[in-house]
């Protein structure tokens, strides 16, 4: 068999990026965050103690040689990490001028974004008018709320109240070049939130506003507000074909797990299996014995960064690396001969961090099916050079295949 998974962890980086100073969080440069640094180093000194307790227990990805690459991102080595590897592994930089998720994956798919974001002011109202008025033609509302900068979670508790009163819908974004907006399930609609954002996207689009996303919840003033799982992401196409149509285009197929379709806008790819992360494990392991020959499987798993990193939850975030770290142990020990599984992330969320969003991070590489080695300080786009070579396609951009020869492998 011959089949390639690139597994992306959303936000688990590794320190160390020579650009951290141009990136910012609340106004403080990202120098010297580190996601997966911080949560170690607070698992081990008893600062993470929520539903688990103790240094961060990650034997299955350290074994593939996580405390390698964090060593090789930041330059520190982590408490409990740092086994002898068996697998390839690496740190990985990114080029591309903005630290979110499509800039991340599409240059881990080799394409760099040449183009610089349009990110919304921190200044109230936040929105163009334009916009605004955008919104409140295509929901056929008055007005709008929020129109702000904002924590997702925050801005539902705040204003979810009036929203059900009003039935306007929630407008906001964050320093990522994002537009938001949330409504009510039930009393708004989940389908009239998704056509609104749907609508909405091309304008944004063209601003070059990276994605539109709708950011469906439940609940009550009583009893409080949740998002559901039901979000959806507009996102504005890929520049140039990524690995994921050089695949299609020599013949194979590209399975996406989680939300992977709309971070490539469907371009490149064949099927779609969302849900939970708990239930993409799921879906990962269905393809392990589904996918055929010369199949990339692509899954993301965001909850680290939804849940937890955005939220600066450090005890969430080491628990939820603990579970992966558990299923991706028993999904490793399926792996066929001749199949590539890479494990890797898009950007940080160091959850120690200043304000709520996301650091500029090194990311760690860890190969599985490639031999065992280090990998030193790789490219973003390297991982789609190399996934094509294992696949025997030719690429195309700036990544280089940084795996050996597959005879000797
Ligand atoms: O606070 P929430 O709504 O989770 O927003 C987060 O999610 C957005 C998209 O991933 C990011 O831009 C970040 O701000
Ligand atoms: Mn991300
Ligand atoms: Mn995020």
């Amino acid at each position: 068999m011959t089949r390639a998974f690139l597994v992306v962890m959303d936000s688990v980086g590794c320190g160390g990026a020579p650009d951290a100073d141009r990136f910012f969080n609340d106004g403080v440069p990202d120098t010297g965050a580190n996601t997966l640094l911080h949560i170690a180093q607070a698992c081990a000194e008893g600062r993470a103690e929520e539903g688990r307790s103790g240094p961060l227990k990650l034997p299955n990805l350290d074994a593939l040689g996580l405390g390698e690459a964090v060593k090789l991102g930041g330059g520190e080595a982590a408490p409990n990490l740092g086994a002898m590897p068996q697998g390839r592994y690496g740190a990985a930089e990114e080029t591309s001028p903005g630290k979110d998720t499509p800039s991340g994956h599409w240059e881990l798919a080799g394409v760099p974004v040449p183009w610089d974001w349009h990110y919304f002011p921190k200044q109230e109202p936040t929105f163009p008018e334009a916009i605004t008025r955008a919104v409140c033609e295509l929901a056929e509302t008055p007005a709008t709320l929020g129109n702000c900068h904002a924590s997702g979670t925050e801005i539902i508790s705040r204003l979810g109240a009036e929203h059900m009163k009003t039935g306007w819908p929630i407008c906001y974004t964050s320093a990522d070049s994002v537009f938001q907006i949330a409504a009510h399930e039930e009393t708004f609609g989940e389908q009239r939130l998704q056509d609104l954002c749907k609508r909405l996207a091309p304008m944004l689009h063209e601003m070059k506003v990276g994605r539109v996303i709708s950011r469906p919840f439940v609940g009550s003033p009583e009893a409080g507000f949740t998002r559901t799982s039901n979000r959806h992401d507009y996102a504005i196409s890929p520049p140039e074909p990524t690995l994921c149509d050089w695949v299609q285009e020599a013949g194979g197929k590209v399975l996406a797990v989680g939300k992977i379709g709309d971070i490539f806008s469907m371009k490149g790819i064949d099927e779609v299996r969302t849900g939970p992360d708990a239930q993409l494990m799921t879906h990962l392991d269905y393809y392990l014995s589904e996918a055929p020959e010369g199949s990339l499987t692509f899954a993301n798993f965001v909850e680290f960064d939804s849940l937890y990193g955005h939220r600066r939850n450090v005890s969430g975030y080491a628990r939820a690396l603990e579970w992966f770290d558990a299923e991706i142990g028993k999904i490793l020990v399926g792996l066929q001969p001749g199949d590539l599984m890479v494990l890797t992330a898009d950007h940080g969320n160091d959850p120690t961090w200043h304000g709520t969003d996301h650091t500029r991070e090194r990311v760690p590489v860890l190969v599985h099916g490639a031999g065992q080695g280090s990998l030193g300080n790789v490219a973003f786009a390297d991982v789609a050079a190399s996934i094509a070579a294992h696949l025997g396609i030719a690429a195309r951009g700036p990544g280089r295949n940084f795996l050996p020869p597959r005879s000797t492998a």
